[in-house]
């Protein structure tokens, strides 16, 4: 099964609620593209042998790795970072997020300034392009095993919205400008 995504409801109940809309209305992995989302599916149970991997590292030069286990016993300041995973940000450079266990949701702001809710589980390989709105939220399951890739010393600083003026931010835009040639919602 490939990656599973929607266009969020409006509502605000809670977060960990699939929120989708009625009808749903799915996201394709291609469209997820078209703003630079990309996927992979792979297998977790041989994430420390495999070869499918370890190609993707060396292609992308993520030669950084650890794993975030995200459950109260083992993380530091457990709900404080779990609100700030939710707090819509972006980084200087990709995330790159591979779920070897549990499951989650990454919620992507599309070019219309749309909220998208991409559903991981294991196996799912996923990347954020540097610039691009997120967050992230566990689902009713509560609990995912993350593995965090990086290319060079891992810099993991979140910038909250708005960061109009963030180089990162600006090269994203630029990029989307040129792509589909329309003025976005930037605030
Ligand atoms: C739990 S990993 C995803 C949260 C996030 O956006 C981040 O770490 O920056
Ligand atoms: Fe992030």
């Amino acid at each position: 099964m490939a990656i599973e995504a929607w266009l969020m409801d409006e509502s605000n109940e809670d977060p960990r609620l699939p929120h989708r809309r009625n009808p749903n209305k799915s996201v394709s992995l291609d469209q997820l593209a078209e703003f630079g989302v990309l996927y992979w599916k792979l297998n977790p149970t041989i994430y420390e042998n495999d070869e499918e991997l370890a190609k993707i590292r060396e292609d992308r030069g993520y030669n950084y790795m650890d794993l975030l286990d995200l459950c109260p016993e083992k993380v530091e300041n457990y709900e404080q970072k779990l609100k700030n995973f939710y707090t819509e940000h972006i980084h200087q450079d990709e995330e790159i997020r591979y779920c070897l266990e549990g499951s989650g949701y990454f919620d992507v702001r599309d070019k219309d300034d749309r909220w998208i809710r991409i559903l991981i589980k294991a196996g799912d390989l996923i990347i954020l392009p540097a610039g691009i709105y997120h967050r992230f939220t566990l689902d009713p399951s509560n609990y995912v095993k993350l593995m965090r890739l990086f290319k060079g010393e891992p810099v993991w600083t979140a910038y909250n919205r708005p960061q109009e003026d963030n180089p990162a931010r600006k090269e994203y835009i630029k990029g989307l400008t040129e792509k589909f040639g329309v003025p976005l919602a930037t605030h």
